[in-house]
């Protein structure tokens, strides 16, 4: 690494789309932010914008085949602004990594080693580590000379006690096929845990917190002291909370029946609670805007799938007060968590007695930044604090290739 590379590239690769940014880790300035998005599809597409603030913002249409592509059209238009993987500024290059198993519970740099471990991985991340995959031997071709740092979802869960992260079924087969809750998101939940500490003035080594990760996946944690003590998701991305197209959790043997009953196949069954499940499932929408449009319409299927959402994520704000014992904020994030104010308040509705309680004035502002939902004199704060992955993958992947 040269002296004056103090620039960090970060792609979040996921099942259809490709998040990135360049960042200059002097002073966290975003040089370029872009998405790419329906991979695969005939109307792919692909916006950049050479700033942090939105300006000069430039799009591609048209079919992108696959993440390989997707990640050459990437390094054209960085590019394009004089800002290409080639350029001696680059210290190294982020990779969200979203199961990183047993083995991984640090920003790692990518060796052929490392690259085996999380292929092994991919049966117990389908949608993601596979994406994840392709992001890096992509970079690594185009630029074989540069670190490339894996930040794994697992990292911050890792901290989970046994008794949090074992499932209730025989040990021996438990631990012969490594099968325990891992949970993901962990980068975004680290980041906002510490970012809620921040606005509420206290030292996160102070704070119980409940942080409610909703985008498209979707996860709650439990945070205590900084460090997580139980999280929804499991094995795989699939457990906890109702998703875009996640069932969350369900009956096991729901899958038995499926099989025996229905007959369908092991796959057929993996695509059903992966893909088409959820709210898709529910009333064939994903996007929660279209849904609370449907609901303010009296559309009857998007009300019961609002609904069943809701109940689930009010569940487990539930079982991690009980988990906790106190809890000083519950913080939303991520898509839905930071845009969509009857979610919130249709969460927290009913908990006046754990001192939940949401402002109706205050969760109706819309803004970027961290802030409290709930009135000033809450037992317990309730805030909106936007996520930032990418640029905590950035700060974890410089601290690592700079040390
Ligand atoms: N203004 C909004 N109101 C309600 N929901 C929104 C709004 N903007 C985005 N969302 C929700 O956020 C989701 C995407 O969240 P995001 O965190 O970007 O997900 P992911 O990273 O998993 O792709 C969308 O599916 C949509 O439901
Ligand atoms: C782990 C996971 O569910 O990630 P995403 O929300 O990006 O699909
Ligand atoms: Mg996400």
């Amino acid at each position: 690494m040269t002296s004056q590379a103090t620039r960090v590239l970060v792609l979040n690769s996921g099942s259809s789309s490709v998040k990135y940014q360049l960042l200059d880790m002097r002073d966290g300035t975003r040089l370029a932010v872009g998405l790419v998005e329906r991979i695969g599809e005939s109307a792919s597409r692909l916006v950049h914008t050479p700033s942090g603030d939105g300006a000069g913002r430039r799009e591609r249409t048209g079919r992108i085949a696959d993440h390989e592509r997707a990640l050459e059209a990437v390094a054209e238009e960085l590019a394009l602004d004089g800002m290409g993987i080639d350029s001696p500024e680059l210290a190294a290059i982020g990779h969200r990594v979203v199961h990183g198993g047993l083995e991984f519970s640090a920003p790692t740099v990518i060796d052929d080693a490392v690259l085996a471990e999380i292929e092994r991985l991919v049966p117990v991340a389908p949608l993601h580590n596979p994406a994840n995959i392709t992001g890096i031997r992509t970079a690594r071709a185009l630029r074989p000379d540069l670190p490339q740092v894996a930040v794994f979802d697992t990292a911050f869960h890792t901290t989970m006690p046994e008794h949090a992260a074992r499932y209730a079924i025989d040990v021996a087969t438990a631990d012969a096929h490594r099968i325990r809750r891992y949970g993901f998101h962990g980068t975004s939940h680290a980041y906002v845990s510490r970012r809620a500490a921040e606005l509420l003035g206290r030292a996160p080594e102070e704070l119980n917190l409940i942080v409610l990760h909703l985008g498209n996946g979707a996860s709650a944690s439990a945070v205590a002291g900084g460090r997580c003590v139980d999280t929804s998701m499991g094995l795989t991305p699939l457990e906890g909370l109702v998703m875009g197209t996640r069932s969350g959790d369900i009956d096991p043997a729901v899958v038995f029946h499926l099989e025996r009953v229905a007959g369908m196949d092991t796959d057929e069954i993996d695509e059903l609670l992966n893909k088409k499940s959820g709210l898709t499932g529910l009333c064939g929408d994903n996007d929660m805007r279209e849904i609370r449009r449907r609901v303010d319409a009296g559309d009857a299927a998007a009300t019961l799938a609002f609904d069943i959402y809701i109940h689930r994520l009010k569940k487990y704000i539930g079982a991690y007060y009980a988990v906790l014992g106190r809890v000083d904020a519950v913080v939303f994030t991520a898509g839905v968590g930071e845009n969509a104010a009857p979610v919130r308040e249709a969460a927290i509705a009913g908990l006046g007695e754990l001192g939940l309680v949401v402002d109706a004035e205050l969760n109706a502002v819309r803004s970027g930044e961290p802030r409290l939902v709930s009135p000033e004199n809450a037992r317990v704060a309730v805030a909106v604090v936007p996520t930032d992955e990418e640029m905590e993958i950035a700060r974890q992947t410089f601290a690592l290739v700079d040390a």
